[in-house]
């Protein structure tokens, strides 16, 4: 019997920084090495907000893309392409909610990084958008796709360690210097207000993708309970957080999630993972411990009471695609919005619409608990086509 042409999805990638690069690479790296036969991927364009040449290197020499990609020297002549299927929006948080605008107005699909916005009520506007236009849209969090995630959701749904009443998350990289500084220049989006920076946006969106995963994905839609918020921030002299803990308390499950995120000390000490687990799913009858880092976890553990001792231990290491030298991991969320796209869903089961409003809820409240206050530029909800995030840098 001939099997069926897989499903081609039309990519154009809006920005070339770093996870543009790390994302357009797996877009290019055969799916057969990660054992899919049923989607492809195309990187079809390119924009860079700096020049035109600058999406060219991208395409030509840094993802080494086919020749017949498209390079752009705006983003608003990317999401004009009409070959272009899908936006994969990879600008600096500050700019999502204009940026995957432009893209959702102009009839595309968006995939639009994390975190997804500043504040919740742009995101709510992208997703009206979204449903408006009849898109598919979805927030670009990788890790809920990988085959470790999708297995950690199954043991945590079959109950192997009980019921589920803990979860400790953390995500922190040892940035610290003698100076009292942290180890990125104050213009960097990660600690730059201008860009939303800080530690909750950038890395604590991964604690809480974990306590979201094990406490309220997996609940069933009629019992899901939106969280209360208890959290703390300490600020950097930029004003954004360095060091940020946050309670989720699920009353009503009796259940409880800690998320941390700090840019002053590391959930990896020695870089050899001897600290332990990054992530601890704690049930009435066990764990399960996930070795970090929490957005690119490699191996999870089960440990049950009933029997003491020992370890279930289970690696789930990335394919790499050996021709292109290239798996990063980023495939599987691009698989999942090809079929979402074959299948005519206009967004992921694994991270749908609802979920990221509640998380950028909690992260909306746990910002104002910690005090920190972004720039109206970029907390505005107002769309501006053509205003400086849509057309160039400030
Ligand atoms: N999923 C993941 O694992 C990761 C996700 N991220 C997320 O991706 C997004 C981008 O992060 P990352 O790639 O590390 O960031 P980079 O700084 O490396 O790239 C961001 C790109 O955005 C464009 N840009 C437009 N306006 C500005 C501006 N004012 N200042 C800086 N850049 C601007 C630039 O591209 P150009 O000049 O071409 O327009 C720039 O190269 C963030 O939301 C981040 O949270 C980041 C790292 C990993
Ligand atoms: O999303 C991310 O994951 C990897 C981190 O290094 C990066 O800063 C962050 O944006």
């Amino acid at each position: 019997m001939a099997s069926q042409a897989p499903f081609t999805l039309k990519w154009g990638i809006m920005a070339t920084g770093w996870i543009a690069e790390m994302f357009a690479k797996d877009l290019l790296t055969n799916p057969a090495c990660r054992g899919v036969s049923d989607v492809r991927h195309e990187v079809v364009a390119a924009a860079s907000s700096t020049s035109k040449e600058r999406a060219q290197d991208f395409l030509t020499n840094t993802v080494k893309a086919p020749s017949s990609a498209k390079a752009y020297g705006s983003y608003h002549e990317l999401v004009d392409d009409p070959d272009v299927e899908i936006v994969y929006v990879t600008t600096p948080h500050s700019h999502h909610f204009q940026n995957a605008m432009l893209a959702l107005e102009a009839g595309k699909n968006v995939l639009c990084e994390k975190a997804l916005t500043v504040t919740a009520s742009q995101a709510r506007k992208l997703v009206e958008k979204a449903k408006e236009k009849n898109v598919f849209f979805m927030e670009a969090v990788w890790t809920r796709y990988f085959p470790l995630s999708i297995k950690v959701r199954e043991l945590v749904k079959s109950g192997v360690v009980g019921p589920i009443y803990r979860v400790i998350a953390d995500l922190s990289f040892n940035k610290d210097k003698p100076d009292g500084t942290v180890d990125f220049a104050d213009s960097h989006r990660i600690v730059n207000m201008d860009l939303a920076g800080g530690a909750l946006l950038d890395f604590g969106i991964y604690s809480l993708t974990w306590l979201f995963q094990s406490l309220y994905h997996v609940q069933p839609e009629q019992e899901k309970e939106a969280p209360k918020v208890v959290a703390a921030m300490n600020k950097y002299h930029t004003g954004a957080d360095e060091t940020t803990s946050i309670i989720l308390q699920f009353p009503k499950h009796k259940s409880m999630g800690i998320a941390l995120a700090s840019l002053r000390v590391g959930t990896d000490v020695d870089g050899l993972n001897t600290g332990g687990p990054a992530i601890r799913i704690q049930g009435s009858g066990g764990e399960i411990q996930v070795m970090g880092p929490a957005y690119r976890p490699l191996q999870y553990k089960v440990i049950k009471k009933d029997e003491p001792g020992k370890v279930e231990v289970v690696d789930c290491p990335i394919p790499k695609d050996e021709e292109r030298d290239w798996g990063h991991g980023t495939f599987w969320e691009a698989d999942e919005c090809a079929r979402c796209l074959r299948d005519g869903k206009k967004q992921s089961d694994t991270m749908p619409w609802s979920e990221s409003l509640v998380i950028m809820e909690v992260m909306e409240e746990a910002l104002k608990q910690g005090g920190v206050t972004y720039p109206d530029l970029i907390t505005s909800d107002v769309y501006e086509p053509n205003g400086a995030l849509n057309t160039g840098r400030k």
